[in-house]
């Protein structure tokens, strides 16, 4: 390898290659591992020059910042850090990253827990919450109403092709919480019985629209047919400041295998040469338009969808060019 090549630390590269095949996933959980991968390169780092030592760190960013496209949590993680790192010895930068990483992990939490005590004042006691994909910001709210001594129950949804329903139904269950397992496609006919549906977000837009796990945005179209007010509860980490200045969030489009089994294949394709082959798609995360959002529920308060872009500006101003960028 050539002096002049970055040397990303092997647990950067283990870690991003987890975020990628979702051993580690949820937007918040993402977050927190990529500041901490960027702690450990720091850590581990042997560059001989303070220009080694930024040049690897990049190179570290940029590797966990390709893994997954969608969860802005990343980016934002990615920049919180990088920004915080400054000195003018090697030593000085090592400890100013770490510090920037611990802080900004410090804060996730704190501000998960900040965010579940506002979103749990929305529920009352005997509420029937109705749940997607599996949200740690989402269970901050109920486990914050639990502490507080009201009773909820849950209808989950299992959440193809991953299920993540189960970890949710799981956690719940971990809690007392009485669970009732769905199928996604009978959300509609469970929405009669559901006082709030509660989901998490991967990025949130300046118009508030709500990026989140496929799925949701026909979730909250039938809600609001119903009548049930959709709570997102989402971290500022999870609010995209590029879309401020027009641009869009990228869906991330994942493997087939997660939908159809190769047999599976083979079974509905397998003689059919002459055509061309089926097409299997497995977008994982969709839009929902402000207009079916409630309320935005963050750390710092509750927002209507069409008020979020003040605290977007508050909070990130005008965005600048990626830290991880060469300059
Ligand atoms: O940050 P927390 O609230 O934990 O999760 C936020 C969102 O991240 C997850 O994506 P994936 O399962 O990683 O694809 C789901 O879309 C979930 O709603």
């Amino acid at each position: 390898m050539g002096s002049d090549q970055p040397v990303v630390d092997p647990a950067v590269t283990a870690t991003a290659d987890d975020i990628a095949a979702m051993q580690i996933r949820g937007a918040a959980t993402i977050a927190d591992a990529a500041a901490a991968a960027l702690a450990t390169q720091a850590e581990r780092s042997d560059a001989a020059t303070p220009a080694a030592f930024e040049r690897d760190l990049r190179a570290s960013a940029r590797e966990l910042y390709e893994t997954r496209p969608t969860a802005v949590s990343l980016p934002n993680a990615l920049r919180y850090v990088l920004r915080g790192t400054e000195g003018e010895t090697v030593s000085a930068l090592q400890s100013s990253t770490i510090d920037a990483a611990e802080t900004f992990r410090a804060e996730l939490e704190q501000a998960q827990s900040k965010l579940g005590e506002i979103g749990a004042n929305r529920l009352r006691d005997g509420d029937v919450v109705m749940t997607h994909c599996h949200s740690t910001d989402a269970l901050a709210c109920i486990e914050a109403a639990l502490e507080s001594g009201t009773a909820v129950e849950a209808i989950v949804k299992e959440t193809r092709p991953r299920k993540q329903g189960h970890i949710t139904a799981q956690r719940l269950r971990e809690l007392g919480v009485p669970v009732t397992l769905i199928v996604d496609n009978a959300a509609r006919r469970y929405l009669d019985e559901t006082d709030h549906v509660l989901v998490g977000a991967d990025s949130i837009a300046a118009d508030g629209s709500v990026i989140n796990k496929i799925g949701t945005s026909g979730l909250a179209v039938n809600a609001r047919e119903r009548g049930v007010p959709v709570m997102v509860a989402a971290q500022t980490i999870k609010l995209h400041p590029d879309t401020m200045t027009g641009q869009t969030v990228a869906i991330e489009m994942r493997e087939e295998a997660e939908v159809l089994s190769a047999d599976e294949r083979t079974a509905i394709d397998g003689n059919a040469d002459e055509m061309p082959p089926l097409r299997v798609e497995n977008p994982a995360f969709d839009v929902t338009p402000p207009r079916y959002v409630d309320a935005i529920v963050t750390e710092r308060g509750q927002f209507p969808p069409e008020s979020i872009v003040t605290l977007m500006r508050e909070l990130f101003g005008e965005t600048t060019a990626e830290p991880w960028d060469t300059t």
